[in-house]
């Protein structure tokens, strides 16, 4: 059945959209990838140009094969393209209020009434953006991985109105279609993988922000000292501390338990536009954006 989705839209064309509409193009899909304007979309479009050019220097891409999928997406601005899709993946910014507005549009604009609505969303109850909908039982999450076309998983969250169907039908299209690998999540703030690993960022933030430790010795100490591929602040860096500082809030709002508060520290630097590798500085300074 996964097979029969041929027609996606990913809406949103920063680095998880991007590198989500990268990994459907590079499937086989036609993929339509919306954003606000022009500007951003041609920010996108260059992000995914950079990210097949760079597969195709490390070998992991054959250069046909890249113009392939460089040709089955296409670009645009108005939602009202939606309209023919069989699968649109949600991937703006991390609020809550958009995300429910921009649901209630696609439910309206996408006309097959089988059509299934995803958020890549990382904490936000899919619940809520099901009910912005008339279609919750074809509304669920599906989390991919910072960056999309590298890292395996993709967390699949049904809410407690989505169909069994619906999500088994996307975790079947998640692995034979795109080739990654699933598991399943309760709909509750942050699923699986946020709900560990956050708290985890937010504690390194707090060790810097008490000067108990910098950030380059807290990175060094996670890096050299259980392998990890990188430590805790140059993750948030790649994640963005905007997101961050938004997955801290739903995970608190959600469970009230101090240690996902997000720490002074990480909101003022949000403050101040310092938001990690996007904005070329955030705990470190980053040379490309
Ligand atoms: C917030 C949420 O809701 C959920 C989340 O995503 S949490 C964040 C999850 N992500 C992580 O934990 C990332 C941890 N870090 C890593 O896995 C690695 O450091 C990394 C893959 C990002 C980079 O790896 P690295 O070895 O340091 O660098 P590098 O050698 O440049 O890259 C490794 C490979 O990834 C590719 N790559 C790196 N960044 C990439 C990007 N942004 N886009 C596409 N490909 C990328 C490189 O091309 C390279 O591919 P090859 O092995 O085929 O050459
Ligand atoms: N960063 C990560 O590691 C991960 C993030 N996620 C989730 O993916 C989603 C996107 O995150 P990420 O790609 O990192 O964020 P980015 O900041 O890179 O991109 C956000 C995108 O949303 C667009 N946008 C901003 N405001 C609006 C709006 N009002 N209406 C419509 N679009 C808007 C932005 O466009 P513009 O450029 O014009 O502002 C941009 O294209 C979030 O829900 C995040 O939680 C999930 C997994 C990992």
């Amino acid at each position: 059945m996964s097979s029969e989705i041929a027609r996606v839209a990913v809406i949103g064309a920063g680095q998880m959209g991007a590198g989500i509409a990268e990994v459907c193009a590079r499937a086989g899909l036609d993929v339509l990838v919306c954003e606000q304007d022009t500007r951003a979309v041609e920010a996108g479009r260059a992000r995914i140009q950079h990210s097949l050019d760079r597969a195709v220097r490390a070998g992991k891409l054959d250069r046909a094969e890249a113009g392939r999928a460089s040709r089955r997406l296409r670009f645009g601005t108005d939602l009202g393209e939606l309209s023919d899709r069989q699968l649109v993946i949600e991937a703006v910014l991390e609020d809550e209020q958009v995300k429910t507005e921009l649901f209630a549009t696609m439910d309206k604009v996408v006309e097959d009434p089988a059509a299934i609505l995803a958020s890549n969303t990382s904490a936000i109850p899919i619940m809520r953006l099901g009910m912005a909908t008339g279609r919750a039982g074809q509304v669920l999450g599906l989390h991919f991985f910072n960056p999309a076309p590298v890292l395996p998983l993709v967390e699949v969250v049904g809410s407690l109105l989505t169909t069994p169907s619906t999500v088994d039908r996307m975790e079947r299209f998640a692995t034979d279609v795109l080739g990654k690998q699933t598991i399943r999540a309760g709909d509750r703030a942050g699923f699986v993988v946020n709900k560990l690993l956050v708290p985890y960022l937010l504690s390194a933030i707090r060790m810097v922000e008490s000067g108990f430790a910098t950030a380059a010795d807290v990175d060094r100490g996670m890096e050299l000292g259980t392998a990890h591929p990188m430590g805790p602040l140059r993750l948030s860096d790649l994640i963005g501390l905007d997101t961050v500082a938004a997955i801290a809030e739903s995970l608190y709002a959600e469970f009230k338990e101090p240690l996902y508060t997000p720490p002074p520290l990480l909101l003022r630097m949000v403050d101040a536009g310092l938001l990690g590798k996007k904005s070329g500085r955030g705990f470190h300074v980053h040379g490309g954006k």
